[in-house]
């Protein structure tokens, strides 16, 4: 957003006038990474400037086929319409099991949710652990995992040249990293409940999270907004957030962003979150390349299993892993 149009949009708040809409989110079309080199520069810095200012964007021409993207949703709906006790099998407290069911609010953060979450990254070590029923949920899952590793990839190639440490940057460690999928259910809201919260505020976990939804739900809110924004479900469009680890990995110059999701009137509501980090005991630290007199370092080293370390007794102390990695806690 141009500096006019943004103080006019700060004044605004100060002055008691009615609030403005929420400023829509920018939506970056992803096709002019490959495109000529100076195609590239200006997406590459649209996709920065997204991180900075809003911590996330919709990508759009991002080359995964929309019949990949609904098979993977209807993979993830179908599999919620099993009998509660074919979806228990995968039911488990241990955070740590590669694959788990649940519909309890039993990790702090879910409200009325069910979900299942497991590992995809490498396929070939993760896919036994997957359902079997719906009969199609691994090759649809699969294909839809497979694309968006890649479409990660794209992006983080982008952030990190963008962020001056160049396109290569953990390059290896990122092809062979963690992806973790996480499939939300939420049912309709109620005009019965008082609560529509599906899901409560907190950040991801990660360098990036891709996330599918089937219908509006997902809201955003900045560290410099005072309100939620509504992520539009644009067809054919991903949502793309920023995640704690990216935060750690750019000094701070990024940060993670806080979302949440309602519940949605007019019916029940999936979402596909695929959260993408180095492997499970590789530590992420502030790149030196980001560090210097007048931009200490801000967070100590902390890996995923860090993270898991961290869940159970952290989940509602903090609203973000990264907040406690801060080297200057207050
Ligand atoms: O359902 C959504 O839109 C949000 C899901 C989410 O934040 C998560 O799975 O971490
Ligand atoms: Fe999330």
């Amino acid at each position: 957003m141009p500096a006019v149009a943004g103080s006019l949009y700060m004044a605004s708040q100060h002055k008691g006038v009615p609030p403005l809409p929420p400023r829509p989110l920018p939506v970056i079309n992803l096709g002019r990474l490959t495109m000529d080199s100076a195609s590239r520069a200006l997406a590459v810095r649209d996709i920065v400037l997204a991180c900075r200012e809003r911590g996330c964007f919709e990508v759009v021409n991002h080359g995964i086929s929309r019949s990949c993207m609904n098979g993977a949703l209807e993979a993830a709906s179908e599999f919620f319409q099993l009998s509660t006790e074919r979806k228990e099998e995968f039911a488990s407290d241990d955070i740590r099991q590669p694959i788990r069911y649940d519909t309890s609010s039993r990790d702090g953060i879910s409200m009325s949710r069910s979900f299942l979450k497991h590992y995809a990254n490498p396929l070939d070590d993760w896919i036994k652990f997957w359902p079997t029923q719906p009969p199609t949920y691994r090759e649809k899952m699969g294909e839809y995992a497979v694309e968006t590793q890649r479409v990660s990839m794209q992006l983080m190639e982008a952030i990190l040249q963008g962020l001056g440490l160049g396109p290569s940057y953990l390059q290896e460690k990122l092809e062979g990293g963690v992806q973790f999928v996480a499939l939300n259910n939420y049912p309709q809201s109620s005009a019965k409940k008082a609560d529509n919260i599906g899901l409560a505020p907190h950040s991801d976990y990660g360098f990036l999270t891709i996330l599918l939804q089937s219908s509006p739900g997902l809201e955003v809110m900045h560290h410099e907004d005072d309100d939620w924004t509504p992520v539009p479900a644009i067809p054919g469009a991903l949502h793309v957030h920023v995640g704690d680890h990216l935060e750690v990995l750019s000094n701070g110059r990024l940060k993670s962003l806080v979302h949440r999701a309602v519940l949605n009137p007019n019916e029940s509501r999936i979402s596909i979150a695929s959260i993408h980090g180095l492997s499970m005991d590789e530590e992420v630290h502030c790149a030196e390349e980001l560090i210097d007199e007048d931009h200490p370092r801000m967070y100590r080293g902390s890996s995923f299993q860090d993270f898991l370390d961290f869940l159970p007794a952290n989940m509602n102390k903090y609203k973000r892993f990264v907040e406690s990695l801060r080297i200057d806690k207050p």
